[in-house]
């Protein structure tokens, strides 16, 4: 978690007001730092829905957490695990983190099942944080090994929002950043607003300000001028679900990033966790893209800014095919996206060398 930040998300059991999940309130910044209490399930889904909380990794842990509200109000537990697990459906995460807290309610006795889920939630709260400082160290030697030494350090470009708003830890893409920070490699971080719902110009600038990174805000559709002009480094982005066949989803805007990192011979860097990595989903066509509704890209109220009732595409996701990723950066260490299922098999440690040998198109 970032440094004197409001909990990203935390567990309030009845001695503290409870029982509910306090979250930041993820609409309200950079604004305000609000909590929003979730005292029931429909509660937590509709958070999830708004985005109130939001990002891969974190959205397991309010799943999570989410049944083990269901279990200590003495509510409908499986129902709720399945509302909750539905809420959103492009972050694997979120799934994993509620079907493992039902697994633990599931298993333990009638007195013990509440305090299983709970248990299992914190377990899996406390294992992000160790994943999102090992993502950051791993994905630090990487661009070591990746990247030519530039003597006023590296220039980094971001997509939406992947710091420690979206984990128990830094976060994924943005831990990486941190780390290049601390080690004084980090000459500038790039962030791309991150069009419509602004998660890089609310949320990335915020965490930013906070670590003291250097950073600067650009409109989407400029980044390209940007490559052009020889000023990103290396593009990192985190992942909502990695399929078996090495295809990324995330937020929506980072497919036509890994074009351009390609065309202009760009490394282009995906960190996320292993629980991101699905490998029951064969291929990125088959990843369910979340829909969104109109008025996030229309505006609404007074401040529209599109004519009323006009047709609107609103995908919240996009897929970049493995080929146009340089490395998959998990808490195990990097590797080929095409070579997910070697995670299955345990696979362990930093490949730098040998993905930079292996890759002629990167400027190294
Ligand atoms: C580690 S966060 C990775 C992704 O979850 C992130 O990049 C992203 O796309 C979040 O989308 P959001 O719609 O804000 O939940």
């Amino acid at each position: 978690m970032a440094d004197d930040m409001t909990a990203v998300l935390r567990w309030a059991d009845r001695a503290d007001g409870g029982p509910a999940v306090v979250l930041l309130d993820q609409t309200r910044l950079p604004a305000r730092e609000e909590e929003r209490w979730c005292r029931d399930v429909p509660a937590l889904v509709a958070a999830v829905r708004e985005l109130a909380v939001r990002g891969a990794p974190v959205l397991g842990i309010a799943g999570a957490y989410g049944v083990a509200l269901a279990a200590e109000r003495g509510d409908d537990v499986e129902a709720a695990a399945d509302d909750l697990a539905g809420a959103r459906p492009t972050a694997v995460n979120l799934r994993v983190g509620v079907e493992r807290a039902r697994a633990a309610w599931r298993a333990a006795g009638p007195g013990d099942a509440a305090a299983a889920a709970l248990g299992a939630a914190r377990e899996l709260h406390a294992e992000d944080a160790r994943a999102s400082a090992a993502m950051a160290g791993h994905g630090l030697d990487l661009l070591a090994g990746l990247l030519p030494a530039r003597e006023t350090g590296w220039r980094l470009l971001t997509h939406c929002n992947t710091g420690a708003l979206v984990s128990g830890g830094d976060g994924t893409a943005l831990a990486v950043v941190r780390a290049a920070h601390a080690a004084g490699r980090l000459e500038r971080l790039w962030i791309d607003e991150t069009r419509p719902l602004l998660q890089g110009a609310r949320l990335t600038t915020w965490e930013a300000a906070r670590w003291g990174l250097p950073h600067t805000l650009l409109a989407d559709n400029a980044a390209g001028s940007l490559f052009a002009a020889g000023a990103v480094d290396a593009v990192l982005i985190g992942a909502d679900r990695v399929s078996a066949d090495g295809s990324v989803a995330n937020k929506v805007g980072s497919y036509p990033l890994a074009v351009l990192a390609r065309h202009h011979g760009v490394p282009f860097v995906v960190v996320a966790p292993v629980s991101t990595v699905d490998l029951d989903t064969a291929r990125g066509a088959d990843i369910a893209i979340e829909q969104r509704g109109a008025e996030e890209v229309t505006g609404s109220g007074d401040g529209r800014h599109a004519p009323a009732g006009v047709a609107v595409h609103n995908p919240a996701f996009d897929v970049t095919p493995p080929e146009l990723v340089s490395a998959l950066v998990t808490e195990r260490g990097a590797l080929r996206p095409t070579e997910v299922r070697r995670l299955a098999a345990g696979h362990e440690g930093p490949r730098a060398t040998e993905l930079r040998q292996a890759d002629g198109m990167m400027k190294a």
